[in-house]
């Protein structure tokens, strides 16, 4: 019989993603708290993250029901860049990443009768950005539930000079890395 995978998360761009390697799903978001610890290193952060988010999910169904989940961190100088939380913060990640290139973490949590977990991490290189650019970009209503307040598949797009990594971790769940996990769970795109 086959796994039921539940999706414990809230972002369209992780269903889209699913949808595109032909994965079949429920969703089942939850809210944890998103706050750092003092001093948490930015790995150690989206792998808790991760974890915590398919553990609460796991709360509401039978054992060794599949649950999948994710987080999506910037990560410029040690420092983690969740979603912001108003203009003025967008204004202030997206001014840090300005001509910079950062990281991208995604850590993808997976249980059922295990629990595994795979962090992708990518390299993004910005162009620098004007004033002018970056409110224009807020204005567009882009960046408020975007980690690091951009998104590499939307108008955040032409920001982006390089990449060196996977674009799906970026958007928020690496297909490679997600499908490797999923196939260690016994679950596989439908034909
Ligand atoms: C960097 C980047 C992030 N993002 C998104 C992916 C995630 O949805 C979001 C990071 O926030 P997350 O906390 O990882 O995820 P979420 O709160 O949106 O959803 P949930 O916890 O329910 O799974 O940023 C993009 O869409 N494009 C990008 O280029």
């Amino acid at each position: 019989m086959a796994t039921t995978l539940i999706l414990a998360s809230a972002s369209p761009r992780r269903q889209e993603l699913l949808n595109q390697i032909a994965i079949r799903y429920h969703v089942h978001p939850t809210a944890i708290d998103e706050t750092p610890y003092d001093n948490e290193d930015p790995l150690s952060y989206v792998k808790r993250m991760a974890e915590e988010k398919s553990a609460a999910c796991a709360l509401h169904f039978p054992e060794h029901t599949a649950i999948l989940a994710a987080d999506t961190s910037v990560v410029v100088n040690q420092h983690i860049l969740g979603k912001p939380t108003d203009k003025h913060d967008a204004i202030r990640m997206l001014r840090s990443l300005s001509g910079i290139t950062h990281w991208v973490y995604t850590a993808v949590s997976l249980r059922s009768h295990k629990h595994d977990l795979v962090v992708s991490k990518s390299e993004v290189t910005f162009k620098p950005l004007s004033d002018a650019e970056i409110d224009a970009y807020w204005q567009s209503g882009e960046p408020l539930d975007k980690a690091g307040a951009y998104a590499i598949q939307g108008r955040g797009g032409i920001f982006v000079s390089h990449i060196n990594g996977s674009f799906s971790g970026i958007v928020g769940l690496p297909l490679y890395e997600t499908s490797q996990l999923l196939a260690l769970h016994g679950i596989y795109p439908t034909v």
